[in-house]
């Protein structure tokens, strides 16, 4: 009998990054299809879109969702999926400006290479991050600095990538300011007057390779990082230490890992959410443990090596009912 033809459904975002997914979407979609999925798109028009277009791609029945764009797009994705019974496994296509969370689970930042992981078919569960009614994958924080991904105008990352970042980044420098924050966990309680904080479920942050180390995307747990108040100078020295990953034996970081931790604040304290605007503080963060599937690279090796044709396993039968003929890719 004939195996049914999967589905997919695509939601990008035609302005994420340099606006690749503009002119890359015909060859996109001929590759999911040459490799067995059939595959609609949702062009995202604004703010919030995705997330109504991923809830509906998950009450449609299609048997898997990509999301194309960058962490914005992927956070949009995931918080129209996470409420839902049945998710579909997801994949990504990390056509954004920083792609963290691609970065972490070793996701090719070429579209080819990505769209190769998604036909392969292997799944890794993830942990999925509950912040009052909302949802994230990477990173939660807030606090002097953490504004700066949703700070930065979609044009200018546009033109000139993740500079856009540094410069915004310095203009912000001279007027950095603690926040005085309560925080509880089950395991300690904290009253401490703080520069930010950040709660990550991934290792891989705003281009800090090494910020969490320990963070697992699926050991149920948070990863979370304060840096204590601090003057002009010890904020600098930190963030140089952090890019090389040697920045928790410094006196003004606390780390910890917990499943649950509940933030609160007398002062206006605004939170990003994988690197966009999510709301103010008060909130409580909820790990929901193994909440997700996502495509990643079995190997955990980078899968493109060029370009057509296709060599890969794959482990579903194509749209034509052929049996697929097992190619090891090729160099
Ligand atoms: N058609 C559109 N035009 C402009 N903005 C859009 C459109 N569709 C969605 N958006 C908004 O763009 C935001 C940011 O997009 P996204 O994160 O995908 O790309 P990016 O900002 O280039 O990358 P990164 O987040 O990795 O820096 C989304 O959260 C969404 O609100």
């Amino acid at each position: 009998m004939t195996e049914r033809v999967k589905r997919a459904r695509l939601i990008y975002n035609p302005s994420s990054g340099r606006e690749e997914m503009k002119r890359r979407l015909p060859d996109v979609l001929q590759r999911l299809e040459r490799g067995g999925l059939e595959t609609s798109t949702h062009a995202t028009i604004g703010e919030g879109d995705a997330t109504l277009a991923a809830a509906d791609a998950v009450a449609r029945g299609f048997d898997i969702i990509i999301a194309a764009g960058g962490d914005g797009t992927l956070n949009e994705v995931i918080n129209g999926m996470a409420e839902k019974e049945n998710r579909p496994p997801l994949g990504i296509l990390p056509l954004g400006t920083t792609n963290d969370f691609a970065r972490a689970l070793n996701i090719p930042r070429h579209w080819e290479g990505a769209v190769d992981v998604i036909l392969q078919q292997h799944t890794r569960i993830i942990d999925v991050g509950k912040v009052n009614q909302r949802y994230f994958i990477n990173i939660a924080g807030g606090g002097s600095m953490t504004e700066l991904t949703y700070e930065v105008p979609s044009k200018l990352k546009t033109m000139i990538g993740q500079m856009a970042y540094y410069m915004k980044g310095l203009e912000k420098l001279p007027r950095l300011r603690p926040i005085e924050l309560y925080i509880r966990m089950p395991e300690v309680e904290l009253h401490e007057e703080v520069m930010l904080f950040l709660i990550s479920n991934s290792n891989s942050v705003g281009g800090f390779e090494r910020l969490a180390p320990d963070a697992s995307l699926s050991d149920g747990l948070f990863d979370v990082l304060i840096l204590k108040k601090c003057n002009l100078a010890e904020f600098i020295r930190v963030v140089s230490l952090a890019l090389r990953g040697e920045h928790l034996s410094d006196p003004n970081i606390i780390y910890l890992q917990t499943n649950q931790i509940q933030v609160t604040s007398p002062d206006y304290v605004q939170l990003n959410l994988d690197g966009e605007f999510g709301g103010t503080l008060p909130c409580m963060f909820t790990n929901l443990s193994q909440h997700l599937r996502i495509f990643v690279d079995e190997t955990g090796q980078t899968t493109y090596k060029n370009t057509n044709p296709l060599h890969l396993k794959l482990p579903w039968k194509t749209k034509a009912g052929e049996e697929n003929e097992h190619d090891e890719e090729q160099e």
